[in-house]
């Protein structure tokens, strides 16, 4: 087996919401190429400040803060490599084209500038997952709460519809009422359900418990797919299906799990130690205000059950 080369990549996440690629310059491996600024971690050096080494380098700014995020295996003719991107939130100084690389801002979602390299897939995915998606709860806090709570949200929401006590019938006039309200705003519907269920209805996708997810033989065929995991290994098996994302919990106590002791950040943290090539939102008993130690510890962002309806 070839040499495993260690690479870092940051995604700059601008105050809009919008990301920056780099063209990768004249004299490497798939020059013209599109790419997250970043390169070869030194021997001894902390993928951190591998990172902030060079950004510098490459683009003249100093990192403020990033986080871990996502990580890829993959062959390349040249070189098997071994990727972590971090997003980075905050930089001092200006873009410098040190290496007569062009710079591009996109918007999560609509790519306008190609090629990318090709191990970039499902990090470009990624992006355009929210960093805060709301979990339903219409058996706790009853079907109106969740529906008006929607109509009056103005942002583009991702809505994952849970309500294991619905029948059939009844779960799908609940994801039309859902859908009726996060649609117009851009906003996308994922179920947790049967696949089968939601033939004909109006969703984006389906999300997988983690037992259906160990059902699982083939990624189901939605927009969108995600699973329930709650160790390493399910995070794989996830991975492995196909799924965009990954939630992954409970981190703090929560009613929906009395019985279960709760992960913690540092147990949240090390169910990713080994990275995870798609995206991770940390679960259970969350709020808004957990965002930024989440990302801290390698999240992707949060999915909020009740803190999403309070
Ligand atoms: N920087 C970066 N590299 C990526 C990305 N995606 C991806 O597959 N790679 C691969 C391409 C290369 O094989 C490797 C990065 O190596 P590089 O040649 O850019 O490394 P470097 O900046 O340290 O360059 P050099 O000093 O060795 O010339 O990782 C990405 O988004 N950003
Ligand atoms: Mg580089």
């Amino acid at each position: 087996m070839s040499k495993i080369v260690e690479v870092v990549a940051g995604a700059l996440i601008g105050a809009d919401g919008r990301f920056l690629l780099g063209s990768r310059p004249e004299g490497k491996p798939y020059a013209g190429y599109w790419e997250f600024p970043g390169g070869k971690i030194e021997p001894g050096e902390t993928p951190y400040a591998a990172l902030a080494r060079e950004l510098h380098e490459e683009m003249g700014i100093t990192v403020r803060h990033a986080t871990p995020w996502m990580t890829k295996h993959f062959v390349y003719e040249h070189a098997t490599v071994f990727l972590r991107f971090f997003r980075v939130w905050a930089w001092d100084g200006e873009l410098h084209a040190r290496e007569g690389q062009s710079f591009s801002w996109q918007t999560p979602g609509v790519l306008s500038v190609e090629p990318m390299l090709p191990a970039n897939g499902p990090v470009l995915r990624a992006l355009a997952i929210p960093d805060l998606v709301s979990i339903t709860c219409a058996y706790e806090i009853g079907a109106d709460a969740v529906l008006d709570a929607l109509a009056a949200s103005t942002t583009a929401r991702w809505v994952i519809v849970r309500e294991p006590q619905l029948d059939r019938d009844a779960l799908a006039a609940f994801v039309e009422q859902v859908a009726a309200r996060v649609h117009p705003k851009g906003g996308k519907v994922i179920v947790n359900g049967d696949p089968a269920w939601l033939a004909g209805l109006p969703v984006d996708g389906v999300h997988l418990t983690a037992a259906r997810l160990a059902e699982a033989r083939e990624r189901p065929a939605f927009d969108w797919v995600g699973a329930s995991v709650h160790s390493a290994a399910e995070l794989e098996r996830a991975a492995e299906l196909g799924c965009d994302y990954a939630l992954l919990g409970h981190v703090k106590p929560t009613p929906t799990h009395p019985d279960r002791a709760p992960l913690g950040w540092n147990g949240f943290a090390s169910l990713l130690a080994n990275g995870t090539p798609i995206p991770v939102l940390a679960l259970g008993g969350l709020g808004v205000d957990d965002l930024l130690e989440a990302r801290v510890h390698g999240a992707h962002g949060i999915a909020l059950m009740r803190g999403a309806w309070r």
